[in-house]
């Protein structure tokens, strides 16, 4: 996996394994010659993914394609085991394509779905600083950037409550605050309202669309299980059974995944 200077100077950072794991960063993917489109922040074409199981070689990705432009919001969803987390992986570099192609342009992030595993330092303002550690900043810059990125999430007035105190979902806004710091422009989010309540799903749902549409430079891909989140996506793609079925319009997308719901397939 491509990383920036200061991930190889520490390849696991100034946090632990399970920090890395959870909000992953790296310098952007190389481009490859076949799809250039300098207006898509995340372009994967024919993306075929296989990992060796127990039982041999299993084939999780078959050809996905998709497009997602720069500044925009796009969710990806699809029933149960379709490979939503695998396209998540690739895109973030953590698993390598078997086949095809996949280009992040810019700085990229990646938020894992569990709250608790995503802040590590006693506040919230701390945190967002702690990950600007390696990138030998001025003092006064470091403050700055976790002013803004805490205020983007509508977080700026919690930068002094001990982490513990806050909700799953202000966890999640810390942490996605933290990506925004590290001027990562691509954020990918994996299922980040499952453990929440209605409540900090909204906070955190709003959060990403501020942050996105706010910006006009960040580019989120957030997958999710639930279709009533479409409601915040600028585009979408749908999935099954390792293949991209549809992708683009949200209204599109949410009538053809409700025809699905009607039918036979288990989300
Ligand atoms: N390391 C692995 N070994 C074997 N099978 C795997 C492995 N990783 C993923 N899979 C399988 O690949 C398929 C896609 O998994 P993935 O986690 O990408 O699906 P998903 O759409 O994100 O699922 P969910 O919505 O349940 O999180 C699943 O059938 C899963 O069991």
């Amino acid at each position: 996996m491509a990383r920036t200077d200061c991930d190889q100077r520490r390849p696991f950072g100034k946090r632990s394994t399970l920090w890395n794991l959870t909000r992953l960063r790296s310098s952007p993917t190389k481009v490859d010659a076949n799809i250039v489109d300098n207006q898509m922040a995340i372009e994967v074409e024919d993306l075929c993914l296989k990992i060796m199981g127990e039982r041999g070689e299993i084939t999780i990705l078959k050809s996905c394609s998709m497009q997602i432009p720069k500044g925009e919001f796009w969710m990806l969803l699809g029933p149960n085991g379709c490979g939503k987390s695998t396209v998540l992986k690739a895109l973030a570099g953590i698993l390598r394509p078997s086949l095809g192609h996949v280009i992040v342009r810019g700085q990229k992030s990646f938020v894992f779905q569990n709250p608790d595993h995503q802040v590590v330092m006693p506040t919230a303002e701390a945190d967002v600083a702690f990950g600007l550690g390696c990138f030998n900043l001025p003092e006064d810059e470091v403050k700055e950037r976790v002013y803004k990125s805490l205020e983007a999430v509508g977080m700026s007035m919690y930068s002094q409550r001990p982490i513990q105190t806050l909700s799953g979902g202000q966890k999640q806004r810390v942490a996605i605050a933290g990506a925004l710091a590290e001027a990562s422009q691509v954020l990918l989010l994996d299922e980040l309202t499952t453990f929440l309540d209605e409540s900090d799903q909204k906070s955190v749902l709003e959060a990403v669309q501020k942050a996105v549409h706010g910006s006009k430079l960040v580019t989120a891909l957030w997958v999710t299980h639930r279709l009533e989140e479409l409601e915040y996506a600028d585009g979408a793609v749908y999935m099954e059974n390792g293949r991209v079925i549809l992708s683009g319009n949200v209204s599109r997308v949410r009538r053809y995944i409700q025809r699905q719901k009607n039918k036979t397939i288990e989300w």
